[in-house]
């Protein structure tokens, strides 16, 4: 029988009303407890880790699950992590850079409703994450939810209410799940799974700065004691004001002091290009300004965090930034 290792770190699958608002009660094995049929699946070992709303998950807690995960990595099979969903989709980028090449499936999933509720999408989860870490062909970080597995880098959370939280952006999902039938669109070549690979560091002055018409381009000087890389959340396919000169003085400014930046889109679909329109193309040959192409923002976050925790040579960063880790981008033609 396959060994699981759950890490319980709260979210709403784990709260109840306390009075004030939902908060994290419920423990892993009371979780895992709720579930049927889950112990006759798997030989299944609880890890409570933390139990917050996930609103408060921060870098170093995603250092936590590392290293969960790397010191039992021989033990077991696969591994669930139960997690608020308001940040899964960063928690799953992250660890998608922090343990690389995984053999092992570590599978994120959470709810929209507490176990405790009688209309619950947590059993479901539950069930079918523990169904797709246990299956031959599951590597690496996803998501399931709601029946869909997206890849750890390519999740967005989209909607607030409904059980149906999660898409995946700018890629497909890598299999659906029907009852116990997991339908797959994507298997792993097994070779490129040979080694896991983990890393240790991070580094978390990365800001993500939303341009907004009339937005002052001053904000880089105030952020610049602050954070070591923006990521800059442009118009459509890759717009930057030109009304004036203060963008373009601001952006290279910032490169050119061996800040990092990096830019993407906030339209959610189809990503950047810079080289499309005029007020673009003048940022599209400077290499150190980074092209984000079809990522999502939360695997900007958590990629420029990995990478600044390992390295602050431009030449090294601009590698790592281009090379595809979990389907993070599209791989270069
Ligand atoms: N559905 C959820 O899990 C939301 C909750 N606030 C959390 O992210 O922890």
């Amino acid at each position: 029988m396959k060994k699981i290792l759950m890490i319980a770190t709260g979210g709403t699958i784990a709260s109840a009303e306390g009075g004030d608002g939902l908060t994290p009660a419920m423990t892993g094995e009371e979780l895992a407890a709720s579930v049927p049929g889950i112990k006759d699946k798997c030989d299944l070992t609880v890890l409570q880790l933390m139990n917050i709303d996930s609103t408060n998950m921060r870098p170093y807690l995603w250092g936590l699950m590392r290293d969960a995960i790397t010191e039992h990595y021989n033990d077991y099979d696969g591994f669930v992590i139960l997690h608020g969903t308001d940040t899964m989709a960063y928690t799953a980028a992250a660890l998608s850079y922090l343990i690389q090449n995984s053999a092992k499936p570590i599978v994120l999933t959470g709810s929209q409703k507490p176990m405790g509720n009688p209309y619950t999408d947590a059993k479901i989860n539950i069930y079918q994450s523990i169904l797709y870490a246990l299956d031959d062909n599951s590597c690496d970080v996803s998501i399931v939810f709601n029946g869909k597995v997206v890849a750890g880098t390519r999740a967005r959370k989209q909607r607030t209410r409904s059980f149906d939280a999660f898409e995946s952006m700018n890629f497909p999902l890598l299999a659906v799940i029907h009852d116990d039938r997991i339908v797959r669109h994507y298997i792993a070549p097994t070779t490129a799974q040979a080694n896991m690979v983990s890393y240790q560091r991070l580094n978390d002055r990365v800001f993500v700065l939303k341009l907004t018409p009339e937005v002052k381009a001053d904000i880089f000087e105030l952020l610049r004691g602050h954070y070591d890389a923006i990521i800059l959340e442009t118009f459509g396919i890759g717009g930057i004001p030109e009304y004036d000169d203060s963008f373009e003085k601001a952006i290279f400014g910032w490169v050119d002091s061996g800040k990092t930046l990096a830019v993407t889109t906030q339209v959610p679909e189809e990503g950047c290009d810079l080289e499309v329109y005029q007020v673009g193309k003048k940022y599209s040959e400077h290499p150190s300004i980074l092209q984000a192409a079809d990522m999502t923002t939360e695997a900007l976050v958590a990629k420029l965090m990995w990478i600044l925790g390992q390295t602050n040579n431009p030449k090294e960063i601009h590698r790592l930034f281009y090379q595809t880790i979990n389907h993070d981008r599209q791989e270069e033609l």
